[in-house]
């Protein structure tokens, strides 16, 4: 691919993309590291590219490299909304949302001249609402934690209130697991652990508990967390479709309810809880008056450009 503002070599190169065949005009995101090819598909009600085409086009090494592609897409003719968001993990599958991803396609449009300060966009998981802040951080309405088991989707026993599975007993990889079951419209698991240096093996036990069908059918986000203090917490993920990854969204969300529900930290108030990612920070309320969760932070532009779809590897 090429940068869209063109230099003198990349002008040289655009007969030679002509003759490779199909390019596409992309936007290159990232909300705390968790990166993501954006495409404008704002005249369109389906993605433009094609799973294969986005796994191609996010590997770091023969495409452009990301976690995922990101489709803005128009809403639904009489319905309730502004825009509708689709997304292909970066192994092709196609998740129900994205908490980063959300922060990243409110920035998209705010940089394709949209001016609106909140949006509603559809999503697999329902409406959402990223809301654009002075400071330049977004926060996004993520709507109400799912936590009735069958639902995440979980076949571990429910063990607590609402049909849910809080700290439940389950064997993965050998090891004895304490999981706690939670869905952002997509499943997470959760394990609290004393330590995140040394209690997990994250290269394996990450990928076993993703892949553990018995127990998630669906497969699952991984998420390791240490609490550090009330009103901080700290994580590593281990992301389904997309492995491992420096912040999510959803997964943070899911983690913090699954903290206060466990009695790990207190409900906090409006300024949320702190919950350090490897890519940075995250503030998430969960609202006692609605159920719903807030999640606070950023989306940057990296860079734009222009891709070849290719047809390998
Ligand atoms: N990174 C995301 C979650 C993306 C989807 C996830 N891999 C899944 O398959 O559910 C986030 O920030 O929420």
């Amino acid at each position: 691919f090429a940068t869209t503002k063109p230099s003198v070599s990349y002008r040289a190169s655009s007969t030679l993309m002509a003759k490779l065949g199909d390019s596409i005009d992309f936007a290159k995101y990232e909300g705390l590291g968790n990166d993501f090819i954006l495409i404008d598909d704002r005249d369109k009600s389906d993605p433009s590219l094609t799973p294969e085409q986005s796994e191609r086009l996010c590997n770091r090494n023969f495409g452009i490299g990301g976690d995922g592609v990101i489709f803005a897409l128009k809403a639904p003719e009489g319905e309730d909304y502004d825009f509708t968001m689709r997304i292909y993990n970066s192994d092709g599958s196609e998740p129900e949302m994205c908490g980063n991803g959300i922060r990243c396609f409110a920035q998209f449009l705010k940089d394709l001249g949209e001016d609106s300060e909140s949006y509603r966009i559809k999503t697999l998981a329902g409406p959402i609402i990223p809301v654009m802040n002075a400071d330049g951080t977004i926060t996004v309405d993520m709507g109400e934690p799912i936590l009735d088991g069958p639902t995440v989707p979980t076949t571990l026993a429910p063990n607590s209130e609402h049909n849910s599975v809080l700290e439940q007993t389950h064997t993965c990889n050998g090891k004895e697991w304490k999981i706690s079951a939670v869905s952002m419209g997509n499943p997470h698991a959760i394990i609290f652990v004393d330590d995140l240096e040394t209690d997990i093996d994250f290269s394996i036990d990450g990928p076993a508990l993703e892949s553990d069908t018995g127990a998630f059918p669906a497969k699952t986000n991984v998420e390791f967390v240490q609490v550090m203090d009330p009103t901080h917490l700290k994580m590593k993920v281990w992301e389904r479709g997309a492995g491992p990854t420096l912040a999510c969204g959803t997964g943070t969300c899911a983690l913090v309810v699954a903290a206060i529900r466990a009695g790990k930290i207190p409900r906090a108030g409006k300024e949320g809880v702190r919950v350090t990612l490897p890519g940075g920070d995250l503030f998430i309320e969960w609202r006692e008056e609605n159920n719903k969760i807030y999640m606070s932070g950023p989306a940057t532009l990296s860079f734009k450009g222009q891709a070849i779809l290719k047809d390998r590897p």
